[in-house]
C-alpha cells in the first residue's frame, strides 16, 4: 500500500532511520531524508533506510503525505515555525520523535491546531548511540511508542499508527505535560544523575588512575546512558527544565535521607532501604522493552574455567538459537561467576534456557 507516498525524513540519525525501516518494511512509500550532516543522508541511502536525499527540504516537504522530525528536541520545534510557513498538502501527517512533548505541543497547537495534521510522538526505546548506522527496524518492538495528537488530530491516530505499524510497538495516547512528567522521572532526570556519577569518579581518576582500571560492571551498567549524545541530552534539559528542577529538589532531600541513614550506621535500617530499592526494580517489567532493558536476558551460573563460554555458545549453535550479546556480569578464580546473554526474543530465551539446563547449567531470567 501507499505506493505512491512521499515520507520526508528530517534528521536522519539513530530514531529516524530506525522509524524509516520499520515504515519501509510495511508500506512501499518513498522515504527523502534532511540533515545538516549530508554524511548522514550518504550512509543511510547506501543502508537502505531513505530511497534520496536533499538539500532542501522545502520543495519536498510540499510534496510530503507524512513529514517525520527526528532531529534534537529544539530544532524540531524550530522545524514547526519553518513547516508552518510552507504550503503543505492538505492532508499531511506531521510527527516527531522528541523525547519530550511539552513544548514541542505547544507550539504545534500553535501553529497547527486548527488543523489535524500534528501528531506529536516518542518511542520509549533507544540507544547511547549515534547516526544511521546504528538503526534497526525492531528497536522500537514491544516498547511503548506515546502519541500525543493536537487537539483536532484525534481522528489521525489510526492514520499515524497504520504508518508506524512496521515498529511493533505498543502505542499509548498521553497528555503532553503527563508524558514530561513520567519521562522526567523515568529517563532524563536518571540520565542527569548518570551524567553526573561518571563526572565525581571522573573527578577520582584524575587523582588516581586504579579508579578507571577498577570501574566494573556496576558502575558501567548505572552509567551506560552517559554515553549518549550531549547534543539530544542538552536540548531535552532545556526543554523539560520545571519538571527536572524540581525532581533535583527530590533527590537532594533524598540523599540528604541517605546521609543520615549513613551516618547513624543501622544495619537494618540501611538493608530496609536497599531491600526497597530491590523490590521495586525487581518488580519493574525487565522483559518488556521501555525504560528498563532492551533485549530478553537469561544469566547463567559458570564455573570461571577455560572453555566455559564456548561450551555454552556450542550448545546454543547446535539448536540454532541466535544471541544479540553474552557478558559475563560477576567472575573471579574458582568460584561461580555469572553470565548475561541477551536474546532477541522470548522464544529464544526459553529454547536456550531449556538447553543448558538439560546439559546441567543453572539458569535465571531475572535477578
Ligand atoms: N536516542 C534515543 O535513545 C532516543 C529515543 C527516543 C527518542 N529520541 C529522540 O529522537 C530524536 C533524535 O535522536 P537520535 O537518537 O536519533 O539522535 P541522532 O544524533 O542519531 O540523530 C539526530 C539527527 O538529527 C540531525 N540534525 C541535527 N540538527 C539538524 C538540523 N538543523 N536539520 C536537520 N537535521 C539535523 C543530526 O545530524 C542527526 O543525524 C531526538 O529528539 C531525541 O530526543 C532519542
Ligand atoms: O537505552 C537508552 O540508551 C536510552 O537512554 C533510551 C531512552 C531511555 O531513557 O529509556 C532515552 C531517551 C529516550 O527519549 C527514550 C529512551
Amino acid at each position: 500500500m501507499n505506493e505512491s507516498k512521499i515520507v520526508l525524513l528530517i534528521g536522519v540519525g539513530l530514531i529516524g532511520g530506525s522509524v524509516a525501516l520499520a515504515i519501509k518494511k510495511e508500506h512501499h512509500a518513498r522515504v527523502i531524508g534532511y540533515d545538516v550532516n549530508i554524511d548522514n543522508c550518504k550512509l543511510a541511502q547506501k543502508l537502505g533506510i531513505i530511497d534520496d536525499y536533499t538539500e532542501t527540504y522545502e520543495r519536498i516537504a510540499e510534496k510530503a503525505d507524512l513529514i517525520i522530525l527526528s532531529c534534537p528536541v529544539e530544532i524540531a520545534e524550530c522545524f514547526l515555525e519553518k513547516l508552518s510557513k510552507l504550503a503543505l498538502k492538505e492532508d499531511v501527517l506531521i510527527t516527531d520523535v522528541g523525547s519530550t512533548k511539552g513544548r514541542i505541543m505547544e507550539k504545534a497547537e500553535l501553529l497547527f491546531g486548527h488543523s489535524n495534521a500534528y501528531i506529536g510522538g516518542h518511542p520509549m526505546a533507544g540507544s547511547h548511540k549515534v547516526g544511521p548506522g546504528s538503526a534497526k527496524a525492531h528497536l522500537f518492538e514491544n516498547a511503548y511508542y506515546v502519541l500525543t495528537p493536537s487537539q483536532n488530530a484525534n481522528g489521525k491516530v489510526d492514520q499515524l499508527k497504520e504508518w508506524l505499524k512496521g515498529t511493533k510497538a505498543n502505542f499509548i495516547i498521553m497528555d503532553p505535560k503527563q508524558h514530561d512528567l513520567v519521562t522526567g522521572v523515568v529517563s532524563h532526570f536518571p540520565h542527569v544523575v548518570a551524567a553526573s556519577l561518571v563526572r565525581q569518579v571522573q573527578g577520582h581518576a584524575a587523582q588516581d588512575k586504579n579508579v578507571q582500571f577498577l570501574a566494573a560492571g556496576g558502575f558501567r551498567d548505572i552509567t551506560r546512558i552517559a554515553s549518549s549524545s550531549p547534543v539530544m541530552w542538552r536540548d531535552i534539559v532545556q526543554h523539560n527544565q520545571p519538571i527536572l528542577l524540581s525532581l533535583l529538589e527530590e533527590w537532594i532531600n533524598e540523599m540528604r535521607e541517605v546521609k543520615q541513614l549513613i551516618e547513624r550506621g543501622d544495619g537494618e535500617q540501611l538493608f530496609t532501604y536497599f531491600d526497597g530499592a530491590k523490590k521495586f526494580r525487581d518488580s519493574l517489567p525487565v522483559r518488556a522493552k521501555g525504560a528498563i532493558t532492551s533485549f530478553y536476558d537469561l544469566y547463567v551460573d559458570v564455573l570461571d574455567k577455560p572453555g566455559v563460554i564456548s561450551d555454552i555458545t556450542t550448545i546454543l549453535a547446535e539448536k540454532s538459537i541466535s544471541i544479540t550479546n553474552i557478558r559475563i556480569i560477576e567472575a573471579r578464580e574458582d568460584v561461580y561467576g555469572v553470565l548475561r546473554i541477551s536474546f532477541q526474543t522470548e522464544e529464544d530465551m526459553e529454547s536456550a534456557k531449556q538447553s543448558l539446563e538439560s546439559e546441567g547449567y543453572e539458569t535465571y531470567i531475572s535477578m
